[in-house]
């Protein structure tokens, strides 16, 4: 098969994939979006949509949803991996022997590796080494606008800015801006810290603590991503803009985030499980704070806020009780100096 500039395999067609794939689409690009269960393949194909993920947006012409992962991942120059975070290693472990000279990965997933908390790139990198174009795409970006066409931005960052065009080209259009940066580490770390502060909101407005409460998590979960860029080596002005802030206002205030609304259900009392059950589609929030928790600790980082979703998340916590303890902690300045 050939690959051309104009087509992409899309890997993973859970709602962002699926949304992406719709933008792709619309913007003259022929798509083959694989799914790995083949029955949801067929009833893609039957319907024209979606069902289960996105199920009031038609697909333009152009998409072709296909279970054939080789063909897909054979379309284009670019393959774009839209699985969950938890996923990414054995997707990229299963299309490497598939590539060819030539061709660029980019991904759409926002978390860590589970059980080591590295970035998704360092991942990728190892597994693949340097000469693979690798890129990530990230920024405030609910797949159900996107597919509905509404005005969203995004950035597209990679090590080479070629490839971070090239991506950013294909996705640019009517109502989508995407911008380009060369700073993975701060892209990744935004849109996957973002989650653990989106259950943290969600928690207090669950709970009824009101605006102001939710004004201060945001804004004090900022200064905890920030300090954890440092850390890193992300550049701030990374974390100050749509990576970063971007996301953790969308997904902070926005009901139509997963992880809000785990923390909006956590903080009304419900279990965890139900609450998961409940959302259907994946919380990227569970996973991630245990990897935040893990990097916090190993960078010597302060990161109170994330450090209590661990604990609600993970060791049963009582919300009021982690409350309680942030609102205790020593009078400070705002800003170290
Ligand atoms: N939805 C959104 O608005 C946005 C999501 N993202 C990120 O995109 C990534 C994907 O999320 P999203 O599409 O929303 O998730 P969804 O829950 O909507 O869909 C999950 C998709 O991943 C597939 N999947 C689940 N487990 C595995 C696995 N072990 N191996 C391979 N595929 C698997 C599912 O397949 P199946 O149906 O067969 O179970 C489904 O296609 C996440 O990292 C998320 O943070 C980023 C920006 C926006
Ligand atoms: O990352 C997202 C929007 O930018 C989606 O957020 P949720 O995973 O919380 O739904």
């Amino acid at each position: 098969m050939s690959r051309a500039a104009t087509a992409i395999g899309v890997l993973g067609a859970g709602s962002w994939g699926t949304a992406l794939a719709i933008q792709l689409a619309r913007n003259g690009q022929a798509v083959s979006l694989w799914a790995r269960d083949p029955e949801h393949v067929a009833a893609m194909a039957a319907d024209r949509r979606n069902a289960r993920y996105l199920p009031d947006n038609a697909f333009p012409d152009g998409l072709q949803p296909t279970a054939d992962f080789d063909a897909a991942v054979a379309a284009g120059d670019v393959v774009l991996v839209a699985a969950p975070s938890h996923a990414f290693a054995d997707t990229i472990t299963r299309l490497q022997p598939l590539l060819q000279p030539g061709q660029g990965i980019v991904w759409a997933c926002k978390g860590f590796e589970p059980g080591t908390g590295r970035l998704l790139h360092e991942v990728a990198q190892k597994q693949l080494g340097d000469d693979v174009p690798l890129g990530a795409i990230t920024g405030p970006s609910f797949a159900r606008e996107v597919a509905m066409g509404l005005p969203t931005a995004v950035t597209v960052a990679a090590f080479d800015e070629d490839f971070s065009r090239e991506v950013a080209q294909r996705l640019h259009g009517e109502a989508f801006r995407a911008y380009t940066s060369t700073d993975m580490v701060g892209a990744e770390l935004g849109g996957a810290v973002k989650n653990v502060l989106a259950v943290a909101t969600g928690i207090a407005d669950g709970m009824g603590l009101g605006d102001n409460a939710r004004a201060a998590l945001v804004t004090r979960g900022l200064a905890e991503m920030m300090r954890l860029g440092e850390a890193m080596g992300a550049r701030p002005e990374t974390l100050t803009g749509l990576a970063g802030m971007g996301d953790l206002v969308l997904t902070c205030t926005g009901d139509l985030s997963r992880n809000r609304r785990l923390g909006l259900a956590l903080g009304r009392g419900d279990d965890i499980e139900t609450a998961v059950r409940d959302i259907g589609q994946v919380v990227e929030g569970i996973g991630t704070s245990t990897e935040v928790r893990r990097l916090s600790k190993a960078h010597d980082v302060s990161m109170p806020i994330s450090r209590e979703v661990f604990g609600i998340i993970h060791q049963g916590q009582d919300p009021k009780a982690c409350v309680r303890r942030l609102l205790a902690r020593d009078q400070k300045p705002e800003h170290a100096s």
